[in-house]
């Protein structure tokens, strides 16, 4: 491969209330890389610590979104001599949104390849919109790896079992077509359009009443695999407090008042 760029291995942007993190090594497909991970954690704790910030893009450079990690950097040293000290919690990556999910919504905009990583990073995002040549899949298996990245947890939970299975076990490719079929992503949108579809729906989520919308996130993850009263109990919770908020007096006003909601998030 080409000597690597001097240009950051991801890219932060802010555009109002949207902040647009850009995976950022083309030459490699944006495959992961140390730098990458820390600049995208640092980005996680912007998106959750910032009240202008109500939404994020997660996207990649060059016409890729994410192949991964560094297969060649894992031939300089043996891929487990990270975890032959048993010290790192593996259970949370927060760079990859393993074991941590923003607590604002997260849309994907993938151009491109999406695969192993790339695809186990997608499933912590909340929208998914792909060019039409994007290609998908959880290759790690093909190479004698694990998906760490949370897939053999989240993708039986987000696709139905056998379709999961099927992609874990074979580590084959798929379609932006076929993603959208099974339910992988919602939208597929001509090539180079994804970004303008992301930025449509990021934009929208970000006018609506903050605290509703990350009322709303939480519930649906809190309440994952909850026994149905049990998921009430913290949906209605969570939904009374937005209720007393003051933007739940706004919004009915604007409504009379015909004119657009100005949410303060309080
Ligand atoms: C487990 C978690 C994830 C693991 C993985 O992702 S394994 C990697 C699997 N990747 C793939 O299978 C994709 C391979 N690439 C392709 O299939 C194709 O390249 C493509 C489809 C992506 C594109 O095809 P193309 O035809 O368009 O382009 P090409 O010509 O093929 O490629 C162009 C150019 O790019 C280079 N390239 C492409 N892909 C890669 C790649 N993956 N690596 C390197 N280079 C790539 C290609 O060679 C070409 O280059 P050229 O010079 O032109 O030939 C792990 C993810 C993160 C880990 C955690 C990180 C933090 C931690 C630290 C520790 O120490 C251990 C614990 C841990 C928490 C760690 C745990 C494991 C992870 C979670």
């Amino acid at each position: 491969m080409e000597a690597e760029t001097r240009e950051p291995h991801a890219l932060v942007e802010q555009r109002g209330p949207v902040l647009i993190v850009t995976m950022n090594r083309p030459r490699a497909r944006n495959a992961l890389s140390a730098q990458m991970l820390a600049i995208m954690r640092d980005a996680w704790d912007r998106v959750d610590e910032d009240p202008e910030i109500r939404v994020c893009v997660l996207t990649g450079a060059g016409g890729a979104f994410c192949a991964g990690a560094d297969l060649k950097a894992m031939t300089r040293d043996h891929p487990g001599d990270g975890f032959r000290s048993g010290g790192t919690d593996l259970s949370r990556i927060d760079a990859l949104l393993k074991g941590r999910r923003l607590t604002k919504p997260l849309v994907a905009d993938v151009e491109g390849p999406a695969v192993a990583g790339g695809t186990e990073i997608l499933q912590a995002t909340d929208v998914r919109v792909a060019g039409a040549s994007a290609r998908f899949g959880v290759s790690e298996a093909c190479w004698g790896l694990f998906p760490l990245g949370g897939s053999a947890v989240r993708l039986p939970r987000q696709l139905p079992y056998t379709i999961a299975a099927e992609l874990l076990l074979t580590g084959r490719h798929l379609s932006a077509e076929e993603a959208r079929r099974i339910g992988l992503i919602g939208h597929v949108v001509p090539d180079g359009q994804a970004l303008a579809k992301a930025l449509e729906l990021a934009e929208r989520i970000a006018a609506n009443g903050p605290l509703a919308v990350q009322a709303i996130l939480r519930t649906m993850r809190e309440t994952e695999g909850m026994p149905e009263n049990d998921a009430f109990a913290v949906e209605s919770r969570l939904g009374a407090a937005v209720f007393t908020s003051a933007d739940a007096k706004e919004g009915p006003r604007a409504f009379a008042e015909k004119r657009t909601p100005l949410f303060q998030g309080h």
